[in-house]
Formats: C-alpha cells, sequence, structure tokens
C-alpha cells in the first residue's frame, strides 16, 4: 500500500546543512506558521535543519505550479486550514516540490541569493504561532497501561479497564478556544476540590495535583459531510499529520466532577501543542504493525495497513531552582492499542463531521515500565512516591515554576524525523476578584 516515495529517501541531501541529531532534516518537512521577531511578518513555513522555510514567500513566487495547487495561494495565509482541506495529492504534490526546492542538487533556490535571503530565517528570530484555527479538539484515552493505571488508582484494581475498553476507542470532547502554543505559560487552575477529610463536601481552591500528560495529536484534513462516517480504510485521506500534545489535568478537580460524564474543568483550562505538524508522508518509514487486538474489534473498527508508529516521546521536568531539565519520562507512541485509523473511524461512525483544522489527541502514552509513564499522577503513584530531581529536590505533583517539556522524535539510521518540543511553564494561581 505504501511506496517508497523519493521524497523520504535516506540519501537525499540539503544545501542548507542539517545536523544529524537534527529533528529537520530534508525527509521531515513538517509545516508551521512563524511570526518574524524582526518585522512581525506572519508565514507558513517549514523547517530545515536550524532555519524556517517561509513558504508564503516561496508561493509568491510562482513555483507551486502543479495541478493540485496552481491558483490556489494556500500558504498565503496565516494557517494552515485551507491548504489542509486540499487532500492528500495536495499534500504529497507540495512536499515534492519543497523537497525538490531545498535539495543540494536543485539550483533554483540555491544559487538565487536573494531569493534564499527571503526565504530561509534562522530559527532563532522567529517565533513559532498555533499553526491550526482548530475548531473542535477530542481527546481519546487510547494507551491499556494508562487506563490501567487510572482505574486501578481512581477506581478498582481488580477491574482497572471497564469493560467498553476493548471495544471501542474511549474518548471525551475537549476544549479546542484552550489549545496553546508551545511556550505559553499557565496560571494554575481553581476550582471545586475535596478536602482529605470529606467525601461529599468540596472547597474552592487552587488545584493542589497539577499535572501534564504526555499524548501525540493528530490533525484532520477535508472532512466528511454530516451523517457520512469516515472509514478506517479512508482515514489515510484525511489525516494530514500529527503533533506533541500535552492535555494538562487538575487531577483534583476531576476526581470530584468527573462522573458519571468524565473530564470538564480538570481538562479545559489548557493543552499545548507542538508548533510542528509532521506529516503522514514524513512518518512513513516508522509505521509498524500495531497490538494484538483481543477481543476482535467490531467490522467497523477493524484496522488495515500499518498504523502504529514508533517515536520516541520523552519528558523533562525543571523546577525555578535547576539550570536544566531532567528527564522524567521515556515513552513511545507505539504504546497506543488504538491507532488514529480507528480514532477516526470510531469518531465518524454516528455520522458526526469533522472539519479541516480538528484536532484529535491520544490520550496520555504510558508504557509498560514505570519509567514510561505519561504523566505525574503514574510516575508518583497519585503522589505515594515521590520522584527524586538531581538538586534534592522532589515532586508528586506539578508545583509553581515548573516548565514541563515533551519531545518526539524517530529515528532510522541514516537521520531523525522530529516534532521539535512542546514546553510550558505552571505560573501561581490568579487571585480572584471579590
Ligand atoms: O480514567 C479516568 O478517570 C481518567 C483518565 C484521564 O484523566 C485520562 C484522560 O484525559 C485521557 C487520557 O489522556 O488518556
Ligand atoms: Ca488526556
Ligand atoms: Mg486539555
Amino acid at each position: 500500500m505504501h511506496d517508497m516515495h523519493p521524497t523520504n529517501d535516506p540519501n537525499l541531501e540539503s544545501f542548507v546543512e542539517v545536523d544529524s541529531d537534527s529533528h529537520f532534516p530534508i525527509q521531515n518537512l513538517p509545516y508551521g506558521v512563524a511570526r518574524s521577531k524582526d518585522d512581525g511578518e506572519v508565514f507558513i513555513c517549514t523547517a530545515i535543519g536550524n532555519y524556517v522555510v517561509n513558504l508564503t514567500e516561496l508561493d509568491a513566487t510562482g513555483v507551486f505550479d502543479g495541478p493540485e495547487l496552481d491558483g490556489k495561494p494556500v500558504f498565503r495565509e496565516r494557517t494552515l486550514n485551507t491548504f489542509m482541506e486540499l487532500g492528500r495529492s495536495a499534500w504529497a504534490e507540495a512536499r515534492s516540490y519543497i523537497s525538490t526546492l531545498l535539495s543540494a542538487d536543485e539550483p533554483a533556490l540555491r544559487d538565487n541569493q536573494p531569493l534564499r535571503e527571503r526565504v530561509l530565517t534562522p530559527m532563532n528570530e522567529v517565533e513559532m504561532l498555533l499553526p491550526v484555527d482548530i475548531g473542535d479538539y477530542t481527546d481519546f484515552y487510547s494507551s491499556e497501561q494508562h487506563a490501567t493505571n487510572v482505574g486501578s488508582m481512581f477506581r478498582d484494581p481488580e477491574n482497572a479497564l471497564k469493560p467498553n475498553w476493548k471495544h471501542l476507542p474511549v474518548g471525551y470532547h475537549g476544549r479546542a478556544s484552550s489549545v496553546v502554543i508551545s511556550g505559553t505559560e499557565l496560571h494554575r487552575p481553581q476550582g471545586q476540590i475535596l478536602p482529605p477529610e470529606s467525601d461529599d463536601t468540596p472547597i474552592f481552591s487552587e488545584c493542589k495535583l497539577c499535572d501534564f500528560e504526555l499524548e501525540m495529536g493528530f490533525l484532520t484534513g477535508p472532512g466528511n459531510e454530516l451523517g457520512s462516517p469516515i472509514s478506517v480504510k479512508d482515514a489515510e485521506d484525511h489525516i494530514f499529520g500529527l503533533m506533541l500534545v500535552n492535555d494538562w489535568s487538575a487531577r483534583d478537580i476531576q476526581k470530584w466532577e468527573y462522573q458519571p460524564l468524565g473530564p470538564f474543568l480538570a481538562k479545559n483550562w489548557a493543552t499545548s501543542v507542538s508548533p510542528w505538524i509532521v506529516t503522514l508522508d514524513a512518518l512513513e518509514p516508522f509505521r509498524m504493525e500495531g497490538p494484538e487486538q483481543d477481543p476482535e474489534p467490531l467490522p467497523y473498527l477493524k484496522s488495515e495497513g500499518n498504523w502504529t508508529f514508533d517515536i520516541n516521546l520523552d519528558v523533562f521536568l525543571q523546577s525555578e531552582n535547576m539550570d536544566q531539565p531532567h528527564k522524567i519520562c521515556a515513552s513511545n507512541a507505539k504504546n497506543l492499542y488504538w491507532n488514529i485509523a480507528q480514532q477516526l473511524a470510531h469518531h465518524t461512525v454516528t455520522g458526526c463531521n469533522v472539519r479541516p483544522g480538528d484536532l484529535y489527541a491520544s490520550g496520555t502514552i504510558s508504557g509498560e515500565e514505570k519509567s514510561s509513564y505519561g504523566s505525574m499522577l503514574e510516575l508518583s503513584w497519585k503522589g505515594t512516591d515521590p520522584i527524586e530531581l538531581p538538586n534534592g529536590e522532589s515532586r508528586t505533583f506539578l508545583e509553581d515554576g515548573d516548565e514541563v517539556t515533551m519531545t518526539g522524535y524517530a529515528d532510522t539510521d541514516e537521520y531523525r524525523i522530529g516534532f521539535g518540543e512542546v514546553k510550558g511553564k505552571i505560573l501561581p494561581a490568579k487571585e480572584l476578584e471579590e
């Protein structure tokens, strides 16, 4: 089903120098939106080595003149939504043009000094913005280890997974308005929590059990009409790419509010995403067979092809008293039971329509080892087993001033396809006005 495309050729090189551990070799070509720190210009871009490549500027020179993109100024916008709506053949055409333009043996950009200066900007001279106007955000719960851990802690260790869990990808509708770009600082949320001595009378308080969740998200392209489900088989045509997601969570607010309808305020205060969307095309070499699914899913959820991705995912924590981030979790996207094709098919099977730029997060991605648990809740086992930091501090949940950084990358012997990082810092709660 998936031929090796020349844009993934490990021997392909760019005229722009790329370090061997860079997340952005010519085989990646992720999409983002940047703002120049110099003149404030906002533009759609890709990344190569330590540079962003201004696609808005390139588009204006008329280089995107193939059958899918000609006459469609999709790169002259401030978000990627219109480009995402065009669909897979347009995405492939753009990737192939950009790959050629950046390759070492193509003179068009390489030898045009004035154009190169307009198009290539060092990453430290731009600020990355939210690349997509996200209309809807859904969060799944698709890691078996995570669901088992949380079910054991919050409910019953003997029946950690609810009876539905292996029959459908459980999820909830999240809050798109508070999806923020990496680097956004967040105030600790406040709300109703139960004091330790009470089972049924809440107090108003700042969140004391503030947490992150290590997740990957996918974004949809064209989308479907209301009433017309997207099948597992057609998912490929609708999934534009993946990004890193941190689904910040207030565990004490969650524990009191979530029954019977699921997370509400515990998770609506912020969800942070990485600036780069890595395309399915770039991830092609990292697709692998998924876990065996037993019981066998119903026919509409039966997966075809390889939809599991081998992507290393790391989480780092840095307190205000530390001078560098410390790794507290090493997981992998392959630790997901339900895959993104199944998630999309399930989401739309009722006829629910999805739109270009909608975001679907995987759910916390925990592996079997304790060191691969994707949240503080699990790493500190509900606060009973603190995480020791190298400067002598310890943590059960996040404290004010803590900064969480997640990174993700897939490796071959020849190159690395990375997502960059998603970072966020917890600031003290805001005082409520009387
Ligand atoms: O099982 C629960 O009660 C709660 C689970 C979560 O908080 C996880 C959630 O948001 C979905 C996920 O990230 O896997
Ligand atoms: Ca989550
Ligand atoms: Mg959230």
